[in-house]
């Protein structure tokens, strides 16, 4: 199968890569962002004729920590609209018949009961601090879920919950916050600090998945051909929640980073930084019916990650 892999670079992308060429199944098409931007329509139409691949995995966007969204909500929500709008619908154009797209937990409403199962979509208000972003991945469900109903294709979409690993996105800025805490203890152990500040209060909580983990679920949903799209399926097919069923605080995730990292002073909460969703835990009970389970454990994938960011980060991540 000829597998156009949108994204190939970035966390998930590469993590997708990477299995894909251990199966050593498939003829891999790939395009970075310099060689193909998937914001511009005639160029992304202009491609997905020329090459028209079998099948399309959808994990190029523009992705960032609380901050990133909060401060450029233009951006979030006109690039990933643009680019999901852009390979959805030249994908039909070129007879692409499966398509995996990648959203997000943040699609579920702020307060949402927990864990959040895939039937809490458009039942509450957004967080505001990502809602531009959560629009776009939620226009991106509505999109895979209108093409199949109406042209009949047979395009996926996984929610992921927050995810790290190796190719994580380390800027102290605009991270996420497990890669952006591994990056300040790593320097404050460096540096001899005695201190660490941790954003906002601490008490949010969040879950975390390893990114093979996230590669193993999307390949796995892509495969499940034994169940056919249909009116009856497509409730249940329409996005599937991805995760571990396990959350922590921050303040444990800090905790545990500084063990890691081997860092032994002190942790400060700097309230003036948001706090975001209080708890956004997903309820993964339909992937594992469907046959499904993460397999890494947070502490077990925190060192993994750091041994990474120690032996294979570009050196410029990690100059003072
Ligand atoms: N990281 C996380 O915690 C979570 C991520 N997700 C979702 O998973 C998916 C992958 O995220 P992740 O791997 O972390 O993201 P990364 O930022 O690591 O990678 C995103 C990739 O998208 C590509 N890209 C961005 N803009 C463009 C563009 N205009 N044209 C072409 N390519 C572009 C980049 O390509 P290049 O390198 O060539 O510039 C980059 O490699 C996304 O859909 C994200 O929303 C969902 C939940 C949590
Ligand atoms: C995947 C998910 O990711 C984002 O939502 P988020 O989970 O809120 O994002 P986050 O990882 O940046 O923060 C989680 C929590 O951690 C706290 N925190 C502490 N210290 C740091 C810190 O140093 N950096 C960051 N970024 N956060 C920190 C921070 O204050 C917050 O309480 C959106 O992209 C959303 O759209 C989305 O999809």
């Amino acid at each position: 199968m000829r597998i156009y892999v949108a994204g190939h670079r970035g966390m998930v992308g590469s993590a997708i890569l990477r299995q894909l060429e251990a199966q050593g199944l498939d003829e891999l098409i790939t395009r970075s962002s310099a060689e193909l931007d998937l914001t511009d329509q005639s160029a992304v139409a202009a491609f997905m004729q020329e090459v028209r691949p079998d099948a399309v995995i959808l994990a190029a966007a523009k992705v960032g920590g609380i901050l990133a969204n909060n401060s450029y909500p233009a951006q979030f929500i006109y690039e990933n609209l643009m680019m999901e709008c852009n390979v959805i619908h030249a994908a039909w154009k070129a007879g692409v018949q499966k398509l995996l797209q990648l959203g997000s937990s943040c699609i579920y409403p702020k307060l949402a009961a927990q864990p959040m199962a895939e039937d809490a979509l458009l039942t509450g208000q957004l967080e505001p601090t990502n809602e531009p972003y959560a629009i776009a991945k939620i226009a991106g469900i509505k999109l895979c879920e209108s093409y199949n109903r109406q042209y009949g294709t047979d395009y996926r979409s996984v929610m992921p919950t927050n995810l790290y690993g190796p190719g994580d996105n380390f800027h102290p800025e605009n991270s996420h916050v497990l890669p952006a805490l591994i990056r300040r203890f790593h320097e404050a152990v460096r540096d001899g600090q005695e201190d660490v500040v941790i954003w906002g209060s601490g008490t949010p909580r969040r879950e975390f998945l390893h990114v093979d983990d996230m590669a193993a679920a999307s390949l796995f949903v892509m495969g499940l051909d034994r169940v056919k799209y249909s009116q009856e399926t497509q409730p249940m097919l329409s996005h599937i929640n991805v995760g571990t069923g396990i959350d922590v605080t921050i303040r444990e995730l800090a905790e545990t980073v500084a063990r890691v990292t081997g860092f032994a002073g002190r942790l400060s909460f700097d309230t003036s930084k948001p706090d975001g969703t209080p708890r956004k835990l997903l309820d993964v009970s339909r992937l594992k019916r469907l046959g499904w389970q993460a397999t890494i454990p947070l502490e077990t994938g925190v060192k993994e990650t750091y041994e990474w960011f120690l032996n294979q980060a570009p050196d410029a991540l990690r100059a003072k």
